[in-house]
C-alpha cells in the first residue's frame, strides 16, 4: 500500500497562542458564566449610556461577522463597573453560529445561544484613540447581548437588510436611516461583569465584559440570512 502524505493543517483557538502570547493571560474571554458563583453587585451605580441617532454609519463585512462603524460620532457609556471613567461606542458587530441555538461567544451555565451582538466602546477619560485604548487593561468596555430565536427585531433588521449587499470580505455600505444602539439591548438592565479580553486575535486583556442577563428576541429568518453569509466565519 502507499503511503498517502497527509497534511493536517490546524488552525483557530489552539493556535493562536503560537501567534498571540496574550492568548496565553490569566483573563482570556469568552467564559462560560456559572450563575451560581456570580457575586451580586453590591452598591455599584448604574450603568448609563447615550447614544447618538441621526448619522450615517456604515455596514463591514470584515470576514468573520458584519460590524457596524460608528464613523466617530458622539456617544457616552459609564456607571456600572466602570468606575469614573466615560467610554465611547466605536463599533458593533454580531457572532453567529453554522448552527441555530450554536453561536454565542459567551454561554451561560454550559448553554449556548444563537448569536451574540457586542457593543465595542473605548475610554476616552484616559486614551486618545481606540487603537491606543485596545491595548490597555480598562481601554475597553463591550457590552454583550445574548440573540435567541423568537419574533423579529426591528431595529437590528436595518442591518440584516443591508448583508446580501456585502457578502465579500470587505465589502462596505453605507446608511442613513435613523438607527439607536440603544434599542439593540435587553429591556431589563441586569448583567454579568467580569474583566476579559477580545475573543478573538490579538485577544488583548482590555476589555471590561458587561453581558446582559436577557436574552434579546431575533427571529428565524434573520438567523438564516446571517447564517447564509457567515458559516463558520467564512462567506458562503
Ligand atoms: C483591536 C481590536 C479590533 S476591534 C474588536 C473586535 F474586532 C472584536 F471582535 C472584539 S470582541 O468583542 O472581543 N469580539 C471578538 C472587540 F472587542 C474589538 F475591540
Ligand atoms: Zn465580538
Amino acid at each position: 500500500p502507499y503511503l498517502v502524505p497527509v497534511v493536517i493543517l490546524i488552525v483557530g483557538p489552539a493556535t493562536w497562542v503560537e501567534k498571540f502570547p496574550e492568548a496565553r493571560g490569566t483573563r482570556q474571554s469568552p467564559v462560560d458564566i456559572v450563575t451560581s458563583r456570580a457575586s451580586s453587585g453590591g452598591s455599584a451605580p448604574p450603568l448609563v449610556w447615550r447614544y447618538s441617532v441621526n448619522h450615517p454609519r456604515s455596514v463591514v463585512n470584515p470576514g468573520y461577522c458584519w460590524r457596524v462603524d460608528e464613523n466617530g460620532y458622539d456617544s457616552e457609556l459609564r456607571g456600572g463597573p466602570l468606575g469614573s471613567d466615560v467610554y465611547k461606542l466605536q463599533q458593533w458587530h454580531c457572532h453567529w453560529g453554522s448552527v441555530n441555538g450554536e453561536g454565542s461567544e459567551h454561554t451561560v451555565d454550559g448553554r449556548a445561544f444563537s448569536g451574540e451582538l457586542h457593543l465595542v466602546h473605548w475610554n476616552t477619560s484616559k486614551y486618545n484613540s481606540f487603537t491606543e485604548a485596545a491595548g490597555q487593561p480598562d481601554g475597553l468596555a463591550v457590552l454583550g447581548v445574548l440573540l435567541m430565536v423568537g419574533s423579529k427585531h426591528d431595529e437590528l433588521d436595518k442591518v440584516v437588510r443591508l448583508l446580501p449587499y456585502i457578502q465579500h470580505k470587505g465589502d462596505k455600505v453605507t446608511f442613513s436611516e435613523p438607527l439607536n444602539p440603544a434599542n439593540l439591548l435587553p429591556k431589563r438592565i441586569a448583567y454579568w461583569t467580569y474583566p476579559g479580553s477580545l475573543t478573538t486575535p490579538p485577544c488583548t486583556e482590555s476589555v471590561t465584559w458587561i453581558l446582559f442577563k436577557e436574552p434579546v428576541q431575533v427571529s428565524a429568518e434573520q438567523v438564516r440570512l446571517n447564517l447564509c453569509y457567515y458559516v463558520n466565519g467564512k462567506n458562503v
